[in-house]
């Protein structure tokens, strides 16, 4: 019922105007399934390859489409991401690109969830699934390769992690975002908008903690529960020469751990994302060994979603969370196998979108069903909003 017989690819707009992959996958009994890769701006050195559109779209129209079409079932996710697999060939996905081969594993499994009449997050996740909701970890401030002349620091994400409901949780990190744009406007000071829609203020990290800090505690003292906040610095991206540079000013790799310890001890940050240089698995063991035991220390250009790169980072305790971006690795199997094996190792999986985005919402199944602790998608916006609204439609379905 499930076999592939059809996968048409074409080239569609992302959230920053730039052309990506869309796949549309059907079934033998009229199953059908759509996705859209997503696209990094502070990729990872180690990510899968995203290749041209165009590219990716005819190699995966030779190598991969007769693989699929008559072959492999859309419910057997992992048949259909070792089809992929064998038809690329390479372990990065250079040949047929990572953005084909995940648009194309996601509509598999949207498909695959249509025919059983299933959920996407109950097919992937299984009967006992939809339970428990993710924290949205919304992006209020930012700057770094996200917007120009802001923030050295990529992400400042509120998370309202005493929110009783989901529903709840994406209006706040909604209020909390708002209430910044006022803070912004009684100190005086302008902001645009980065790519992921949080404010791009010309101001220092230094004044984006005050700031942070002010909004979330006013939305927590409106609503009566808890909002705290987190950062994706995006350290990589500021790694030069041994150093990270803030500006005109350097932080030594020692300097820089000092720093984000003490950044989580006075704002009591419940999450800190790539606090250092994707190559340096030791800095990162030696600050969660420092503050893992109150923040989430978590591994994204660290890690990239990689099975391998994981391993290494669980034999130093690297981290105790790693970021799930599905289009890092290329399949919905890859993902899921990352995540597993972090769960299997006591650490948090956290699911995320890319700074370029469509309106696609499989993350937030795949939050669901994988039980993420946190969903890392934007606070407005309409590709960013996407996510956050069918994140409140699975809680309504699945109450
Ligand atoms: O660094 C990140 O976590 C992401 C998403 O916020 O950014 P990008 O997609 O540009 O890598
Ligand atoms: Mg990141």
């Amino acid at each position: 019922m499930t076999r592939i017989t059809s996968v048409s690819l074409r080239r569609v707009l992302d959230s920053r105007g730039n052309p990506t992959v869309e796949a549309d996958v059907l079934t033998e009994s009229g199953g059908f399934g759509r996705a859209a890769a997503p696209s990094g701006a502070s990729t990872g050195e180690y990510e899968a390859i995203e290749l041209p559109p165009t590219e990716a779209i005819a190699a995966a129209r030779r190598h991969a489409v007769p693989r699929l079409v008559d072959e492999v079932y859309a419910g057997n996710q992992r048949e259909v991401d070792a089809a992929l697999r064998g038809a690329d060939g390479t372990e990065n996905f250079s040949e047929i690109g990572a953005n084909s081969a995940v648009a194309i594993s996601m509509a598999a499994a949207k498909a695959g969830a249509d025919v059983l009449g299933a959920p996407l997050y109950q097919h992937l996740g299984g009967a006992f699934r939809g339970e428990n909701f993710p924290t949205p970890l919304g992006n209020v401030i930012g700057g770094g390769e996200h917007a120009k002349e802001a923030t050295n620091i990529q992400e400042f994400l509120a998370a309202p992690v005493g929110a009783p409901s989901v529903s709840e949780a994406v209006f706040a990190n909604a209020q909390v975002h708002a209430r910044a744009s006022e803070i912004l406007d009684e100190r005086g000071i302008p902001a645009a908008k980065g790519d992921e829609g949080a404010w791009a203020p010309a101001v220092s990290d230094e004044e984006a903690f005050e700031i942070m800090d002010e909004a979330v505690s006013d939305v927590e003292d409106d609503l009566g529960f808890e909002i705290r906040f987190g950062l994706d610095i995006a350290a990589s991206e500021m790694f030069e020469d041994g150093v990270y540079h803030y500006g005109d000013e350097t932080k030594t790799p020692d300097e820089q751990i000092d720093y984000v310890a003490e950044m989580v001890d006075e704002y009591d940050l419940v999450y800190v994302e790539d606090p250092l240089d994707e190559n340096d698995y030791e800095g990162f063991a030696e600050l969660t060994d420092r503050v893992g035991d109150r923040t989430l220390i978590c591994g994204d250009d660290l890690f990239v979603t990689n099975v391998d790169r994981l391993s290494e980072g669980i034999d130093v305790g690297a981290a105790n969370s790693i970021l799930i971006k599905p289009n890092q690795i290329g399949t919905l199997s890859d993902a899921f196998d990352a995540v597993e094996l972090a769960s299997r190792n006591g650490m948090d999986a956290v699911i995320s979108h890319r700074s370029g985005e469509t309106e696609d919402t499989t993350i937030a199944h795949l939050a669901v069903a994988t039980d993420a602790p946190f969903i890392k998608t934007g606070t407005v916006q309409g590709e960013r909003t996407a996510k956050l609204n069918e994140l409140i439609r699975i809680a309504d379905d699945a109450a």
